[in-house]
């Protein structure tokens, strides 16, 4: 009998290919990755199985290049999970195989050996640091003197020199520093002591434990400050203790050496840190420590979720409302949804931990598929943050700031305490505008203004990353007369520090951290003591621990009122407690400043009177008395192109195609997109509703295959998103 392997290859096609195994190869078990010919090309596919037949006759079959490794790299369950993904989110296979694997292991190079890659002096380098002549800037001479200690992990550097990488590459040029390994896992420098935990706290400890060993849903619902973290990590002293894994999740810009140093220092023990800021090689490392089981701590961003757990024992969601665990293209799986699918296959307690849940989450809650825990208090003697609305109608206004407003920042800062202003807008000024005859600067490829952005001397789209020089004079009128309206961050702190010269002010923003080494050196300087004025967008408003902080000013609360999107009062509402959350952490009191044109808004009502969980349980009527999510399910199916008769027209023969199937399940469209034009594509989409996920899954293979062989289909750019969070 000929041996048959089916390959998942990376391809995006739905379907899985039979290769020849020869004889004399050894039987790939599932989870090893094979090299194949696929038209012309040698890919690396996964295992599936080995079999005796194919549909294809045997002499047709090609045979199998290469097996690449003798134990799979990826365990039963994670096999399981990911055919799973693929099959719910509507991905092809291969891909979700491909998504599921980091960079270097999509190849067929060698694997990064174990243990932890480490920086040590060299001779040359030991000379160096004697010499009393040696010449090298600040930050080179710090990782000199810290390589004195001896060979220090990339972790650690990360942790103990922000920005060591530049000057690790410099030392490396000049031959000072060479690269080395070292032993893994490490042992952290000693565990620090926990806090004596207070009484809540404890209750969910207790309830967490009691439930180690098998599966357990649990939301965790901690205002912000309450300090869900020492509950996350008293659970995962208890998991490691029990010889078990813990994987940590986390949202995209939470992740900070910040964070990973208050775990390795309380756990004591080295952790395995899985986000897009390391290299391809560190992130294999990391990802191989865990499927050896050696990392016993992994803590990752959205994609860690498919780290393999040869040993699990708990998983963590932190954050769980945050919108950056939903893949936005490609493969849009939700990484908290898979969470709660890989904790019910490995057996083990999920943790789903915020101050804001999402209403999905509540709902689970509150239908008892989730148990409940609660840490209503802040910890220690931090005290909750009183919120205040600030009315702007006919006040006198600075850039966008009430004059009132700065009088009490005044205030704060005179007392040596720090302000955050928050504003989700970076840039300049969101709109460029002729006050000779109303023209705007706009992106010539979407449908919205291009946005100044000053210190570059640019007009930047947001959207597309169009860029253009900024016009001495309107293109239009040829009037001079050009001027920057709205405020951006760049602008408000401008205005800062025009306003409060003798206080650093500081912005926190994609701009200023777009490089790993600015991020890191202000990561830095966020931890400083004193009069401080912090300005930025919602990298600021999580996660965060900063022990002056007394006073937030939310500086547009506006905008987020209008938008068509029906979790946008959800999104905003989540935004507002997060931010609010960084006033008042620590012995003094936090106060927290709306500015708003309308002070009656049912959300800031909501939100003053009874916080959070009352306008949770607003939106949560709305959901139910509109059949929303979670209510409802939805798929979204989104299609572009350069014409907008294309996109609509192939849209239209979707709708068609899936009317045999009301009631169960009903297709609404075509819908111009909320962006009908971007980079150059002209967009609309189709929103697809069903009652039941059930329905909703066994509607959409068939009809999805059904839309694949259309011609319509070949003219357009389309995808299917399940369960989006984006309606955009
Ligand atoms: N039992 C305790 N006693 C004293 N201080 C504590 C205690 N637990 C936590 N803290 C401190 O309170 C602060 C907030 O804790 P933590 O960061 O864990 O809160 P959190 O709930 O994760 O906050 P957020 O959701 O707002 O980010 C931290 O400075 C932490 O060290
Ligand atoms: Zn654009």
């Amino acid at each position: 009998m000929p041996r048959i392997v089916r390959v998942a290859l990376p391809v995006p096609l739905f379907r899985l290919f039979d290769y020849l195994l020869e004889a004399g190869l050894a039987e790939p078990v599932p989870g090893c990755r094979v090299r194949v010919p696929f038209a012309g090309r040698t890919l690396t596919g996964v295992v599936l199985e080995c079999t005796d037949t194919s549909a294809v006759p045997a002499g047709q079959l090609k045979p199998v290049a290469a097996i690449l490794d003798t134990t799979p790299l990826l365990g039963d369950e994670l096999m399981r999970t990911v055919c799973w993904a693929a099959r719910y989110y509507q991905h092809a296979i291969g891909e979700a195989f491909e998504a599921a694997l980091p960079v270097l292991m999509r190849g067929a190079g060698e694997l990064p050996a174990a243990g932890v890659d480490g920086f040590e002096l060299s001779r040359a380098g030991q000379s160096a640091l004697a010499d009393p002549r040696r010449r090298c800037g600040s930050r080179t001479a710090a990782l000199l003197e810290i390589l004195a200690d001896g060979p220090q992990s990339s972790v650690t550097l990360d942790e103990r020199l922000p920005g060591w990488r530049a000057a690790c590459r410099s030392l490396r040029a000049r031959g000072w520093v060479a690269e080395c390994r070292l032993e893994g896992p490490l042992r952290a420098d000693g565990a620090v002591a926990a806090p004596a935990l207070n009484a809540d706290q404890q209750a969910a400890v207790e309830a967490i434990r009691a439930d180690l060993g098998r599966f357990a849903p649990i939301l965790i619902e901690g205002v912000t400050g309450s300090g869900k973290t020492e509950v996350y990590l008293a659970a995962i002293a208890e998991t490691i203790a029990r010889g078990r894994q813990a994987l940590v999740l986390v949202p995209e810009i939470a992740l900070t050496p910040q964070t990973t140093r208050r775990f390795r220092e309380r756990l004591g023990f080295d952790i395995a840190v899985l986000h897009s800021g390391l290299s391809e090689r560190e992130r294999a490392k990391a990802w191989l420590a865990a499927a050896r089981g050696e990392a016993r701590v992994i803590l990752g961003t959205r994609s860690a979720i498919f780290v393999p757990l040869p040993l699990p024992g708990l998983i963590i969601v932190d954050e769980e409302h945050d919108a950056s665990y939903k893949q936005q293209d490609g493969f849009r799986y939700h990484a908290r949804d898979l969470a709660v699918v890989r904790a019910k296959a490995l057996d083990v307690p999920l943790l789903l931990g915020s101050a804001t849940p999402s209403l999905e989450s509540l709902a689970n809650a509150e239908a008892g598929r989730y148990r409940r825990l609660g840490l209503p208090q802040r910890a220690g003697v931090a005290r909750p943050p009183s919120l205040q609305v600030m009315d702007l109608r006919n006040k006198r206004l600075e850039q966008g700031l009430a004059v009132s407003t700065l009088q009490v920042m005044q205030q704060h800062l005179a007392r040596g305490e720090q302000v955050l202003v928050f504003r989700n807008r970076r840039g300049y000024a969101p709109v460029l505008f002729c006050h000779g005859c109303g023209w705007t600067a706009q992106c010539a490829r979407c449908d919205r203004p291009l946005t100044l952005h000053r210190g570059a001397a640019r007009l930047r789209c947001h959207h597309c990353g169009a860029q253009a020089r900024i016009p001495p004079a309107c293109p239009q009128c040829a009037s001079p007369a050009l001027a920057p309206q709205g405020q951006g961050t760049e602008r408000i702190e401008e205005v800062l520090r025009e306003r409060f010269p003798d206080v650093p002010v500081l912005r926190v923003d994609r701009d200023t951290t777009r490089n790993r080494g600015g991020r890191e050196l202000i990561f830095e300087q966020l931890d400083a003591d004193g009069a401080r004025i912090l300005v930025g967008t919602q990298m600021l408003a999580k996660g965060h621990d900063l022990p002056g902080l007394t006073l937030v000013v939310v500086a547009g609360v506006d905008e987020g009122l209008h938008s068509v999107d029906f979790r946008a009062a959800e999104r905003l509402g989540q935004l507002i407690v997060q931010v609010a959350g960084r006033a008042g952490r620590a012995d003094r009191a936090g106060s927290v400043i709306l500015q708003t044109h309308q002070p009656d808004h049912p959300l800031l009502r909501d939100l003053i009177e009874g916080g959070y969980p009352a306008l949770a349980r607003t939106l949560m009527h709305e959901r139910r008395a509109a059949s929303l999510p979670p209510f409802g399910h939805f798929a979204l199916l989104r299609a572009e192109a350069k014409a907008m008769g294309d996109a609509e027209g192939f849209l239209a023969e979707a709708v068609e195609a899936a009317g045999a199937h009301a009631p169960q399940v009903s297709a609404h469209g075509p819908l111009p997109a909320p962006m009908p034009r971007r980079a150059g594509f002209q967009r609309s989409q189709v929103i697809i509703e069903a009652a039941e996920r059930s329905a909703m899954q066994a509607f959409l293979p068939d009809w999805l295959a059904s839309l694949r062989g259309r011609p319509s289909a070949r003219r357009v750019r389309w995808s299917i998103d399940v369960d989006p969070v984006e309606m955009g």
